[in-house]
């Protein structure tokens, strides 16, 4: 079953086209990364995921029920921790949790001891009485995922939760959604950090001007992508005084690392011929190794490219 399904949903805020026929679907238990440059459209879809946000049209699904039809399903079903961060003069961080939990309709002894594991987990039982306002910007993004699981729903959207968060709860958090999606949580997340998002995600969905540009796994994306990286290690007192490369080797070096040149290449292009260049332009090769490009590579020549979309799932 489908977790979330969104179809052909379109967003229009006056003239402008924020989401443009989105369709795909978020298997249930999937680790699921949705990216995209700013202004991509991304908090737009998952707002309306949420019910903050009214499509111009189409519709949308969470666990198999409409998000406006149903929505009392939906929003039992959905939790979502913010882009923004909370600063409610009035409450401390227990009592945000039990409001919280108020608008589900759950209280009592057991919710109580889930809100005391949710402030343990995310480390804030010390805070749990502090208002929200005498927090620092971390333990705040962890007082609204707490807000956000209160219900325990089954699916969880993260809108760039380690936004201007340091290493350590950065690595905190990961420790703890990873926790969440094994226990059978369906996580969505946006992030800008590609590199968590390729080590986090199962699959993800590029969003580029209000349209999924591709979708796939995660490895897939990576192994599809029409180049790959070539590390050529040499001396280093070769790179010191070295002579220009040719203009074909030239236009294909991405990087100059202490020991080491980087190429870019075409997947089509044989090993051998790069090789062969690298010979007649006496390039002094002491080793030679290929990687496939990284999410973040990928994603800087997707979104480059202005063209046609290619998304991997458009019907729905
Ligand atoms: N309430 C609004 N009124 C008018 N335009 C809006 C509104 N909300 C979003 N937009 C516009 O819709 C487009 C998509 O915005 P959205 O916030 O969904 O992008 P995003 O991918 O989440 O970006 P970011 O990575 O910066 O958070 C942008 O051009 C934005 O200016």
């Amino acid at each position: 079953m489908s977790a979330v399904e969104f179809c052909n949903v379109r967003k229009h805020y006056a003239d402008l086209q924020a989401l443009k026929g989105v369709s795909f679907s978020v298997e249930e238990g999937s680790f699921f990364g949705l990216l995209g440059p700013n202004g991509a459209g991304k908090s737009t879809l998952i707002n309306a995921m949420s019910g903050l946000v009214v499509p111009s049209s189409g519709s949308i699904k969470v666990m198999g029920k409409d998000v406006i039809s149903d929505y009392r399903e939906t929003r039992r079903s959905l939790g979502l921790v913010p882009q923004e961060l909370i600063a409610d003069p009035f409450f401390n961080i227990r009592e945000l949790l039990k409001l919280q939990s108020g608008y589900f309709g759950l209280k009592g002894a057991k919710q109580n001891a889930w809100i005391d594991e949710l402030l343990e987990r995310l480390a804030l039982t010390d805070k749990a009485d502090s208002l929200t306002h005498q927090l620092s910007g971390g333990m705040k993004r962890r007082a609204l995922i707490a807000m956000s699981l209160v219900h325990k729903p089954q699916v969880l959207v993260l809108d760039e939760p380690t936004a201007g968060v340091d290493v350590d709860l950065r690595r905190t958090l990961w420790e703890f959604t990873r926790e969440l999606h094994k226990n059978g949580h369906t996580i969505i997340l946006t992030t800008h950090y590609l590199e968590e998002a390729e080590a986090l995600c199962d699959k993800v969905a590029i969003m580029q001007k209000g349209q999924i540009k591709a979708l796939d796994k995660t490895s897939a994306l990576l192994s599809k992508h029409a180049y790959r990286y070539l590390k050529v290690s040499v001396p280093q007192s070769y790179l010191q005084q070295q002579a220009p490369l040719p203009p074909a080797l030239q236009n294909l070096l991405v990087e100059d690392e202490a020991s080491a040149l980087v190429f870019k290449v075409d997947k089509e292009v044989a090993l051998g011929e790069i090789l062969g260049q690298l010979h007649q332009a006496q390039v002094p090769v002491e080793d030679i190794s290929s990687r496939d490009a990284t999410l973040e590579e990928v994603f800087i020549d997707l979104t480059a490219d202005s063209g046609e979309v290619q998304q991997g799932e458009g019907k729905c």
